[in-house]
């Protein structure tokens, strides 16, 4: 059973699960998670490695349909649709719920051409509409003043923490309402750090924003919302322990073991 502190109430929710259970194939890694995403905000999900914090994530834009012997059970809707229902293209979806891997991965072009990468693939062809998409994605990112005079430099030449914001561009440029981003900032420098941070900041009054961290202080600083997930005996399956707004999450939890976690007794 979870506990839940003030949460969004389902009106004020992007994404909604309900009753949800995951399997990797024989694999039951996640079960009875329960969870009101507030729209429009950053929700951080935090516990012990192997919590299944990645897994819930990549459920919400069905990274693991990729995975063979992957299930579920339950729902889990986007503004009200069904994501899993029959029918839904998970690429559409997964144009409107974008993600940030904790590895960068620009593709090898160049910086504009990752990020015109998925416009043209939208059908945009005209070339000044998508160099006011690069410019503008680039932008957004924090990016443009780094390498608006070297648009044509490969992606990969970039400094790991600009190759994470070149990622989060092209994710941009093809306008999700949805940014899941997991661990994005735990292989990059501290300067690009505080630079996700800002954007992530920016970009939340006009965009769900959902990070996985490890990160406590992370989570106290950028985070509205904070969902905390344990696996409590091993093989058994995670599930969500408590959620609610991030300052009554940090300052006084309901749940003794998130106050354990939180507090760096275990994890
Ligand atoms: N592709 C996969 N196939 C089988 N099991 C997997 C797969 N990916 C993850 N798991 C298992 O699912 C459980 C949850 O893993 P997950 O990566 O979601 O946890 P996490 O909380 O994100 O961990 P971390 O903080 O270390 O990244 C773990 O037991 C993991 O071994």
């Amino acid at each position: 059973m979870s506990v839940y502190q003030s949460a969004p109430a389902v009106t004020e929710s992007a994404l909604i699960a309900q009753n949800f259970d995951f399997w990797y194939g024989d694999f039951h890694a996640l079960t009875d998670v329960n969870l009101n995403i507030a729209k429009n905000k950053i929700t951080a999900f935090i516990g012990p490695s192997g919590c299944g914090k990645s897994t819930f994530l990549r459920c919400m834009n069905r990274m693991n349909d990729l995975i063979e012997g992957t299930r579920i059970e339950g729902t889990m809707t986007l503004d009200e649709s069904d994501i899993y229902a029959e029918g839904v293209d998970p690429v559409d979806l997964r144009r409107r719920v974008g993600m940030i891997f904790q590895q960068p991965n620009p593709f090898p072009k160049s910086i504009y051409e990752n990020v015109a990468f998925g416009p043209r693939l939208q059908g945009v062809t005209s070339k000044s509409d998508l160099d006011d998409i690069v410019e503008e994605s680039l932008k957004r990112a924090n990016l443009w003043k780094e390498v608006s005079n070297q648009l044509s430099k490969d992606g990969l030449a970039l400094s790991g923490g600009q190759q994470q914001r070149l990622c989060i561009a092209r994710v941009l440029a093809v306008q999700p309402d949805v940014l899941l981003m997991d661990e994005p900032c735990s292989a990059i420098d501290p300067t690009s750090v505080q630079k996700v941070e800002d954007l992530m900041a920016e970009l939340a009054p006009e965009m769900t924003i959902i990070i996985v961290t490890h990160n406590m202080q992370q989570a106290a600083r950028i985070s509205d919302y904070t969902a905390f997930f344990l696996q409590e005996v091993a093989g058994e399956p995670a599930t969500l322990i408590e959620y609610g707004q991030t300052d009554a999450i940090f300052t006084s939890p309901m749940d003794k073991r998130t106050e354990d976690y939180i507090t760096g007794r275990f994890g």
